[in-house]
């Protein structure tokens, strides 16, 4: 049976539990079982915290997880990431009070605090800052400064919302860029992990792009074919009239309506979208 880990609580719980569920798998219900078996497709979930579901795939307890890049990185355990998600991104950055930091060499000396101690040792070592202070917060690292704990900060961003509460601004590059991953064990390959990645694969797809039928006359084809050019190839069927064809394509769901009026303006007619419920790429 496969074990895989899925986050519990947090930013990543429903979207991680619903993508599961989009895929074919059984999901809990009322949110309070810690493990939970789904017969039909020979799998055992496990509920767990999702800084923690690293190390149980890094260790090789559970098999597979889903858990945040910023996260996995932040561990240092031996876990790979498999597939990214395409939800919960984010930007991991540091910040300080608006106008003290303008760069990354003005952390030298100075007292950072963050709950991705790991991550951010790495990154400050790699870049020669060595006389910065880490301090190890478990959430709200926002007020640190204020309270007089840190001197910056490094954590994640996703609308900015909390810094400009807090009064800070971002400052260096980011980090990262973080979004949620499916990670497992380097080189460990299993039948139901190419399963589980592939169900996934197919909800990415179905989520980012949709169908897109039109008839145009048979001397636009190519013109038409350059715009929906699909995953591999449309699909061009005959229609009765003879001087006229129906396409068939996959195209990205956001470029759906600039796709649409180019269609037309080249003279593409009964444009129709449908949405993909599900599919194998
Ligand atoms: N606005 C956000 N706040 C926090 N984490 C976010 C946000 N958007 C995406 N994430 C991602 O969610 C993961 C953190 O999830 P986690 O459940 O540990 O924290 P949380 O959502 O802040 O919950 P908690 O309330 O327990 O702190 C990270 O991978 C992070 O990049
Ligand atoms: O850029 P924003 O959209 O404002 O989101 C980012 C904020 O959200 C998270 O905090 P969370 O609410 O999880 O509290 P925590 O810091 O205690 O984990 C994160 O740690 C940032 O503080
Ligand atoms: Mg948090």
């Amino acid at each position: 049976m496969l074990r895989v880990a899925v986050p519990n609580k947090g930013s990543l719980s429903e979207a991680a539990s619903s993508m599961l569920a989009e895929a074919g798998y059984r999901q809990r219900r009322e949110g309070r079982e810690l493990v939970m078996v789904d017969p039909d497709n020979d799998i055992e979930f496990f509920f767990l915290r999702p800084r923690d579901i690293a190390v149980y795939v890094g260790h090789g307890t559970l098999d597979v997880g889903i858990t945040g890049r910023d996260l996995l990185l932040d561990a240092e355990v031996e876990a790979e990431e498999l597939l990214a998600l395409g939800f919960a991104a984010s930007t991991f950055r540091f910040a300080g009070p608006v106008g003290t930091f303008s760069s990354l060499a003005d952390l030298e000396g100075k007292r950072i605090a963050t709950s991705y101690d790991g991550l951010v040792r790495r990154y400050l070592g790699e870049r020669g800052i060595a006389a910065a202070h880490v301090v190890r917060l478990d959430g709200a690292v926002e007020s640190s400064v204020r309270l007089g704990v840190a001197d910056a900060i490094a954590d994640v961003v996703e609308t900015g919302n909390t810094l400009k509460a807090a009064g800070m601004e971002v400052f260096g590059e980011p980090l990262l860029q973080s979004e949620a991953v499916l990670i497992g064990r380097p080189g460990r390959s299993l039948p139901a992990i190419d399963v589980l990645i592939r169900r996934l694969q197919g909800v990415l797809v179905a989520r980012q792009y949709v169908l897109m039928d039109y008839d145009i006359r048979k001397d636009l084809v190519e013109k038409a074919a350059a715009l929906t050019p699909g995953l591999e190839s449309p699909t061009v069927s005959p229609l009765r009239d003879s001087e006229w064809v129906a396409v068939r394509s996959m195209v990205p769901k956001r470029e759906t309506n600039r796709i649409m009026d180019e269609l037309y303006d080249l003279g593409a007619r009964a444009i129709l979208v449908s949405s993909i419920h599900a599919c194998r790429i």
